[in-house]
């Protein structure tokens, strides 16, 4: 597990020098799947992260509803919440819906990825709330989102890791 650190900080570097340059495509795919009011649990990206701006647009085209991630603290789970205009400074330099914003449950969830191989498998930030969240919404849709530079050859998942359905990236759109 701690082998994962020095990987990361790999894939963080290659991300941040390629941040600025074109960002992750839609796929019709993703489209076809989208409904009115269907719960999309978006992220707002962090400096270098893959921006999902053209997810978000495509799900309020369509009039789904809108989702942000809500972060108390490492160990505890994350809560989506309900993504209505009004965001709060959270930890990690997160702005993030208000505490009491309405906690919705996501059929598709768009998770920023710190690397990715081709069958799905997924490296993120480390503290586990992505892993978490996808064995508490295990009928979510799970879309990775992330820069081209971010694919490593294989990752080994661990025992706790819920693979990917469709990664997206500036130039492809990978269905593991
Ligand atoms: N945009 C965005 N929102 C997100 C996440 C994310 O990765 N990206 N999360 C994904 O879980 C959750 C928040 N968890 C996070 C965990 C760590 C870091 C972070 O900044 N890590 C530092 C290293 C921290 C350290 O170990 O000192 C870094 O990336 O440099 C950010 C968010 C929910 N919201
Ligand atoms: N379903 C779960 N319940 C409780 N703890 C979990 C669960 N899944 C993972 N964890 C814990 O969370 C940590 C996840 O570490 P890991 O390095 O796999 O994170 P990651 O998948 O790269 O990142 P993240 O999930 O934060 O995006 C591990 O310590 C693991 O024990």
């Amino acid at each position: 597990m701690t082998d994962k650190a020095p990987l990361r900080a790999r894939l963080r570097a290659a991300r941040d020098a390629a941040a600025g340059g074109r960002q992750p495509i839609v796929d019709e795919a993703f489209v076809l799947r989208l409904r009115p009011g269907m719960v999309v649990a978006a992220y707002l990206p962090t400096p270098g992260e893959a921006d999902p701006a053209a997810f978000i647009d495509a799900a309020r085209t369509m009039g789904c509803t809108l989702a942000l991630p809500f972060v108390v603290d490492r160990p505890t789970p994350l809560r989506f919440l309900h993504w209505q205009g009004q965001l709060v400074a959270g930890p990690f330099g997160l702005r993030q819906p208000p505490a009491a914003a309405p906690e919705l449950v996501p059929e598709i969830i768009l998770t920023p990825l710190v690397g990715f191989d081709r069958r799905g498998n997924r490296l993120g930030q480390g503290a586990g709330h992505y892993d978490r969240a996808f064995a508490q919404h295990p009928s979510a849709w799970r879309v990775g989102i992330a820069l081209g530079v971010q694919e490593v050859p294989a990752l080994t998942p661990d025992p706790w890791d819920v693979p990917l359905h469709a990664i997206a990236t500036e130039s492809e759109w990978i269905l593991p």
